[in-house]
């Protein structure tokens, strides 16, 4: 089954919900609970693709019940009005809520949290009040009636059991196409824009593209959504597709989890039952909603659904599973922290300046010219200018507030400059989005460490290859050879850098559960995963143990042989002079002195800096 082309990953499931589906049908005893399924089976394309765009990109919309609306009546008034076929009504309400989704996802990008609700919610009120006031099109509060019939080719969908097959069918295409895709190289990046945006960035995903591609693709499938109910109802009025809508469809995703694709499909059907039976008290279907979404997110905010769940799963397995949890106790003896070739160096085996610029290039990996940032008032960084050749570890040290990470922030496209230039390999990449400077081969870590806590180890390190992928949204959807072929071989590679270190037995652990140690380890390894021209580690062992410090920048220090360049930001001053080849100190964000370590120690002008005037000579850095 593995190697036939688009049959979805999650195909056992799904053949279990087809049969499911196909038994119901046969069970169902009238008419009125086709229609029941048949809402819910469009309601579930509908939170399908909002689950997506909330649970996996992060994004909310309060505007799903618009793009619904904006499916419906652009395919009714095509098909009604200019008398166009079906196919042509369905071209054209993907194009419109395509068309809508990107014109409403490009000026909201910079939007998060309640701002982006609140113009999602402004965008379904307008669209509301378009389609009361544009009469002569829509037919205003009225709506539109008499909208041709369903059908398929020469076979008329003219009942509800036959409408029932279609709509599930085509729910189920969509949703093996978003399993497939959340199993992808884009969906791990959509779910480390949801975790760390800044982080995605810096580690060369496209993240504005995605967003815009994620928030159209979901309003496709809501417009998808709304052609199937027009032709499936023949009437469509405003009413259907107002605030109250986008409200139920929320909470279904709510109710069934954030990000849960399966949970999604199930509070679609709790609360299109629900509603079912609360449809003689019109009244209190607000209020019913109202209450449940305020309490999943007060209460369960990972949604009612998973916490049922995890309460039953929970009262059967009452022991923890000891591989989910880090080191307990210093006791554990150093192998089973550090695994093999993690053996903490003794500090007399590591001598300033020992054996450590054998290696080094001839051109510059990294060159920093004249680089200054101001934040207002703030002159950060003034006129700095330095390079890093491969094979090189520079450290970047000086007094807090400095300048040492504005620096790092500012090479790596995440600070923008006022003044200077920056270039990776002879291409500049000055005033680039981090992306696309991570893509040219700027790698890093961060001072409090970044991983994705909701990725795998492996996955997060496999958010590290991003870039070398081509695959995308389609084809993640259709799950096709060429994207299986490049799955499996960035699963390979992750998997052989994993090796290389004790990560390896916890490929598949969520990262949230590994130690800070565990943690540092495996940001450093996803950066090495984008295989950097040079690899920005800000004070990579802060937090760390002096055993554990050292056993960390051994093995990172081996990487120095690869033809690699490395800026470390540290202020411990033994792990400076034992692996450092070239020091920059910066003082008030100027470079005050650069040099080898042993003439930096004894610079008069840094000691000063670091210990003030008055006790010069007192002591090293
Ligand atoms: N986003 C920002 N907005 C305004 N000021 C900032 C911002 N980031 C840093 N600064 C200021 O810029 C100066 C340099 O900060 P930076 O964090 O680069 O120093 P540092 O040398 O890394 O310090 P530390 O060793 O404590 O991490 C500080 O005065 C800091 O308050």
């Amino acid at each position: 089954m593995r190697s036939l082309p688009l049959v979805p990953k999650a195909w056992k499931p799904l053949l279990c919900l087809a049969i499911s589906l196909g038994l119901t049908a046969f069970l169902l005893p009238n008419d009125y609970f086709f229609v029941l399924f048949n809402i819910m089976a469009l309601n579930a394309l509908v939170v399908l693709g909002l689950n997506l765009l909330i649970g996996c990109a992060g994004q909310i919309s309060l505007g799903h019940g618009a793009f619904f609306g904006l499916g419906a009546y652009s395919s009714a008034i095509v098909t009604t009005q200019l008398h166009w076929p079906l196919w042509a009504g369905l071209a054209v309400a993907l194009a419109v809520t395509a068309l809508f989704g990107i014109a409403l996802a490009v000026p909201t990008l910079r939007l998060e949290g309640h701002y982006l609700v609140m113009a999602t919610l402004g965008f379904n009120i307008i669209v509301s009040i378009g389609l009361n006031q544009m009469e002569p099109l829509t037919g205003g509060p009225s709506g539109l009636a008499a909208i041709p019939g369903m059908h398929l080719g020469p076979w008329a969908l003219d009942t509800d059991r036959r409408f029932f097959f279609f709509a599930w069918s085509v729910f189920l295409a969509v949703f093996a196409g978003v399993l497939n895709l959340e199993d992808s190289r884009i969906g791990r990046a959509l779910k480390a824009i949801h975790d760390k945006e800044l982080t995605a960035r810096t580690l060369g995903v496209p993240t504005p593209r995605y967003k815009v591609q994620v928030f159209t693709l979901s309003a496709m499938l809501a417009g998808l959504a709304g052609f199937s109910y027009a032709h499936y109802m023949t009437f469509i009025s405003p009413s259907t597709f107002d605030i109250f809508y986008s409200v139920q469809v929320i909470t279904m995703v709510v109710v069934g989890g954030l990000g849960s694709l399966w949970g999604g499909l199930a509070g679609t059907v709790i609360l299109t039952s629900l509603r079912e039976l609360l449809h003689a008290m019109e009244d209190f279907q607000v209020l019913v909603y109202g209450l449940l979404l305020t309490l999943s997110l007060v209460f369960f905010p990972q949604g009612l659904l998973p916490a049922a769940l995890n309460a039953f799963w929970r009262a059967g397995h009452r022991t923890p599973s000891r591989s989910m949890s880090g080191p307990s106790s210093p006791k554990d003896d150093a192998r089973s922290i550090y695994g093999s070739g993690f053996r903490a160096l003794s500090p007399s085996t590591r001598k300033p300046d020992s054996s450590k610029a054998k290696n080094i290039g001839e051109t510059p990996v990294l060159r920093v010219a004249n680089l200054s940032v101001q934040f207002g008032g703030l002159q950060a960084l003034a006129h700095v200018s330095f390079s890093v050749h491969s094979g090189e570890i520079v450290a970047v040290i000086g007094p807090n507030g400095a300048g040492k990470t504005t620096l790092l922030n500012a090479v790596s496209g995440l600070v923008r400059f006022t003044e200077g230039h920056v270039a990776v390999r002879d291409v500049d990449v000055s005033r680039r989005p981090a992306h696309e400077v991570a893509r040219t081969g700027v790698g890093r870590t961060f001072q409090a460490v970044q991983i994705f806590e909701h990725l795998t180890v492996l996955e997060n390190l496999m958010v590290g290859m991003h870039h070398f992928g081509r695959s995308r949204f389609l084809q993640a959807m259709a799950h096709t050879l060429k994207e299986r072929r490049e799955e499996k071989e960035l699963r390979r590679r992750a998997m052989e850098l994993l090796e290389e270190t004790p990560l390896a037995a916890l490929a598949h652990e969520p990262a949230a559960t590994l130690s800070l140690f565990q943690q540092k380890l495996l940001e450093m390894l996803r950066a090495l995963a984008m295989e950097p021209a040079v690899l920005l580690l800000d004070e990579p062992v802060g937090g760390c143990s002096p055993n554990e410090s050292r056993a960390l920048m051994d093995w990172i220090a081996t990487h120095q042989r690869v033809g690699m360049g490395m800026v470390l930001v540290e202020h411990d001053m033994n792990i400076v002079m034992a692996y450092a080849t070239r020091v920059v100190v910066l003082h008030h964000g100027r470079v005050l002195a650069e040099g080898a370590p042993l003439a930096i120690q004894k610079d008069p002008r840094v000691i000063e800096a670091y210990l003030g005037r008055g006790r010069r000579g007192a002591g090293q850095p």
